[in-house]
């Protein structure tokens, strides 16, 4: 039997903290947790070192907080903490299925989670563990598609892979407008000009700037992160 050679050696997932919702109104479905992971798995075996960024928009968003009369940055440390309870669910669900996972956090809460140290993450990549980072950047006004693009940069990562609810980017938000088409690929300055939702200008520019490719796939397509991870035609590729 031949293997299939992955494209990738170090890849950062973003995962949507909205897509582990599955088909339920909040929180995290235990059966699409569990798939994802399986999914993770199958590409942790051809030997391609995974960091995960989770979000934690089936949680809690600082945006929404904040438009309720919160305080944002408040607001925003709420979100923050809801990727850390994503990020411990993560982790649970990787070590049930055979997997080592580390959880690293960018917030200072050390009786739950190791604190984020760049060459701690690095060690255990090489050791083939999966790292989770959790908390986002640390900071309030930022999302975790930026923390995606940061620990992506930091670590030295080929490809960001946004997983999520859709299966690239489109002209338009698909889930608003049902004309929208579909891009094969566009580069980083397109999808800012246009003012494309799917990731926040901070995140994009970031990976402009590092030369990082993101690619935009669709996580609820049973096979699409391996076929990513193999370097065939799936989703959507963001390029320099
Ligand atoms: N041009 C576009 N192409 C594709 N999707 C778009 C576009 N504009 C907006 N979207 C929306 O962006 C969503 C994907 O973002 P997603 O919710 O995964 O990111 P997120 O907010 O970072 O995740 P989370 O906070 O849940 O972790 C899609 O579900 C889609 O509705
Ligand atoms: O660096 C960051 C990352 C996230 N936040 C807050 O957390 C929520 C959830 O993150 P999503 O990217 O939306 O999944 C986000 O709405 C922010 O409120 C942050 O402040 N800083």
């Amino acid at each position: 039997m031949t293997l299939a050679t992955p494209a990738y050696k170090r890849i950062l997932l973003k995962l949507s903290g909205e897509a582990l919702m599955g088909d339920d109104a909040f929180g995290i479905n235990r059966a699409t947790i569990d798939r994802m992971v399986s999914e993770v798995a199958e590409v942790t075996a051809m030997g391609v070192e995974v960091a995960v960024v989770i979000g934690g928009g089936n949680i809690f968003r600082g945006v929404a907080g904040g438009s309720a009369g919160m305080d944002r940055a408040t607001a925003d440390y709420m979100g923050m903490l809801a990727t850390v309870m994503n990020a411990l669910a993560l982790a649970d669900a990787m070590e049930r299925q055979g997997l080592t996972a580390r959880v690293m956090s960018a917030i200072s809460i050390e009786q739950v989670v190791e604190p984020y140290v760049r060459p701690k993450a690095l060690q255990y990549l090489e050791e083939g563990k999966v790292v989770v980072f959790a908390a986002g950047t640390g900071n309030p006004f930022f999302t975790t598609d930026t923390a995606a693009a940061l620990r992506g940069a930091e670590i030295g990562a080929e490809l960001v892979l946004k997983a999520t609810k859709v299966d690239g980017v489109y002209s338009a938000d698909p889930h608003k407008d049902p004309t929208a088409t579909r891009y094969t690929q566009l580069s980083f300055d397109e999808a800012m000009v246009r003012n494309l939702g799917i990731m926040d200008a901070t995140a994009f520019a970031l990976c402009r700037d590092q030369k990082l490719p993101v690619k935009v796939f669709s996580i609820i397509k049973p096979g699409a992160l391996k076929r990513v991870v193999l370097g065939e035609d799936e989703g959507t590729l963001v390029y320099a």
